[in-house]
């Protein structure tokens, strides 16, 4: 059963909050991003928790990630989460409605907003780039414990990646003349060169890299002399920040561009 979304054009963006305050958010999502890539790194890649797809009582195939990924979406959207315009499911043909009445959220973003959803891209990006990179290769069978930090990663990114959608929406609002004839003319590059800040992505990429050294660092191998080339982490800071260059600033861009494409709809 499709979850049912309310839609409000009427008020789009009245609940909207500053430029400053969404980046405020992005900020403080930095943490659990890089603190869940350090919690994953505990593991090997485990590769055949989410390559290996194996027949299911019910007759249909998974891997263990996407079977618990889509059981547990569906209970969080028995809970409501989905409601919330900042999560985005991985598996939306799954979700069923929440069974407790939910909070109703004033209504921030377009309608069209709905059918912005990039999670298949997130995903494949996720296990085919990401993950080998900054987890250590083997299989040590723990494939539950694998899967559970898996989704705390995908969802932290996920709903990262999508708050490009509020991003959008703050920029359309202070300048609606510069966006409107880029949107009207469906023009991808238009778009993307508006709303690119090129020294708050520097400031992103280095912040992140600080927030993997502090939160990462091996606290019983700091030397007394504080000798920094001794220093070593739970996952190297400048992966984290690279991570961030490659795909997660990018694909923030692309769900903005997408976003924007449908707000005069
Ligand atoms: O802060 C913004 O203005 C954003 O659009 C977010 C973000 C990012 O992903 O961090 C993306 C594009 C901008 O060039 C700067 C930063």
């Amino acid at each position: 059963m499709a979850r049912v979304v309310e839609s409000d054009s009427g008020s789009v963006g009245s609940n909207v909050p500053s430029l400053d305050s969404i980046r405020e958010s992005l900020i403080r999502q930095e943490d659990t991003i890089v603190f869940s890539l350090i919690e994953r790194a505990k593991f090997p890649l485990n590769s055949p928790a989410f390559e290996e797809y194996r027949y299911l009582d019910s007759g249909n195939s998974s891997s263990l990630t996407e079977f618990f990924v889509r059981e547990i979406e569906i209970i969080q959207a028995k809970v409501g989460r989905y409601e919330n315009p900042e999560e985005n499911p991985f598996f939306l043909e799954n979700i069923p409605q929440s069974v407790f009445p939910t909070h109703k959220y004033p209504p921030a973003l377009h309608p069209k907003a709905l059918s912005v959803n990039i999670n298949k891209r997130i995903w494949d990006v996720y296990f085919k780039e990401l993950l080998p990179l900054f987890v250590k290769p083997g299989d040590d069978g723990n494939y539950p414990s694998t899967a559970t930090s898996d989704l705390a990663c995908l969802q932290a990114i996920s709903r990262r990646i999508h708050y490009g959608k509020f991003v959008a929406e703050v920029k359309f609002r202070d300048a609606p003349q510069d966006y409107e004839p880029a949107i009207r003319a469906q023009d991808t590059e238009a778009l993307m060169k508006l709303l690119m800040f090129e020294k708050v992505e520097e400031m992103v990429k280095k912040r992140v890299q600080k927030k993997a050294e502090t939160f990462g660092q091996e606290v019983k191998c700091i030397t007394d002399s504080g000798d920094e080339s001794e220093k070593k982490y739970k996952v190297d800071p400048l992966l984290v920040s690279r991570i961030y260059r490659e795909w997660l600033i990018p694909l923030t861009k692309l769900v903005e561009v997408e976003y924007l494409l449908r707000r005069l709809d």
